[in-house]
């Protein structure tokens, strides 16, 4: 299957119906005391979309994920998943989502094996053990199944925590730095079980420095920098908006965007689209960022 990045058709051909979102996150804001690390980010992320988080150190997309997770509490804004808003229907959220951390720590105590398990009570998974050794010759986990959390090296518990988060066939999979360290195997195995994703109606956001991984795997593109979104749409409109070369690649766009070379708005589908933080009601938060604030007070007036 053919995921790279294709471009919006804007061919007049009679449209389909756009299908529910899994993922609505809207004017997203996260501070650590006094910094903004996440400044109203808003995404839409629709079945069999795969999208590439993208952006400097510390741009916030850590933070996203983890918000969007529900491991750091929502402090503005709202997030949805296949229907379910994150904070009033946290269970039946959850029950749909699976994270795997860009550096996960599996119990010490509890055997690979037993990960599964758990994770199969967990989700009220059904003939799970099938499944579970499946994805466990599939990452080249199975001889190590009675192994404890705490003997495995960093790549084994990388494959150890996407085989859990693929345990319940999860509609949406965020994964952080997926690949970093995984050997070719798992490369190759996390890749296939993108793609596999995707193609059953799943979505995914995926989260790298490796540009070209991102280019590989991702349907549509995110560039976050100091906690905005600068840009959210296909590599070719990101090009056309970069002012880039057609045949330029998701780093030369990444360079061009985050640099401020500055972007073309009128061919950038979202450019600093950021929503502000806004409280239950829609409203913009008094305690957010002041240029946030004071940009959704002009869509008022
Ligand atoms: N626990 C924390 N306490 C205080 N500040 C934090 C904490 N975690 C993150 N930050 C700050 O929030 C901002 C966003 O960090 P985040 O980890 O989300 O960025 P990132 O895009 O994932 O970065 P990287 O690419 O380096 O992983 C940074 O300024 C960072 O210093």
């Amino acid at each position: 299957m053919d995921q790279s990045l294709p471009s919006s058709d804007p061919s007049g051909a009679e449209a389909l119906p756009v299908p529910e979102p899994i993922l609505e996150v809207a004017g997203l804001s996260k501070s650590y005391g006094e910094n903004w690390a996440v400044k109203g980010i808003s995404l839409v992320l629709r079945p069999g979309e795969v999208l590439g988080l993208v952006g400097p150190n510390g741009a916030g997309k850590t933070t996203t994920l983890r918000t969007i997770a529900g491991v750091l509490p929502i402090e503005s804004g709202t997030v949805r998943i296949a229907g379910h808003d994150l904070e009033r229907d946290e269970l039946e959220a959850k029950r749909h989502l699976a994270w795997v951390p860009d550096q996960p720590t599996p119990f010490d105590a509890l055997t690979v094996w037993e990960h599964l398990e758990f994770t199969a009570a967990l989700y009220r998974v059904a003939n799970w053990k099938e499944r579970a050794l499946e994805l466990l010759e599939t990452f080249e986990l199975a001889g190590r199944r009675d192994a404890l959390g705490g003997e495995l090296s960093r790549g084994m518990c990388q494959k150890l925590a996407l085989c859990t988060a693929l345990l319940h066939e999860p509609r949406l999979l965020l994964l952080d730095e997926p690949l970093s360290g995984l050997d070719p195997v798992g490369i190759r195995a996390a890749k296939r079980a993108v793609f596999d994703l995707a193609a059953r109606g799943g979505a995914v956001v995926l989260s790298s420095h490796l540009l070209g991984v991102v280019q590989e795997l991702s349907s549509r593109l995110a560039i976050v920098r100091g906690g905005r979104v600068l840009f959210d749409g296909h590599l070719d409109d990101a090009r056309r908006a970069a002012s880039a070369g057609a045949d330029s690649d998701l780093e030369a766009v990444f360079f061009a965007v985050t640099d401020g070379a500055g972007l073309d708005q009128d061919a950038a589908p979202i450019v600093d689209a950021a929503l502000a933080p806004i409280d239950a009601d829609g409203r913009p938060r008094n305690d957010a960022p002041d240029d946030a604030v004071s940009r959704a007070s002009e869509v008022e007036r």
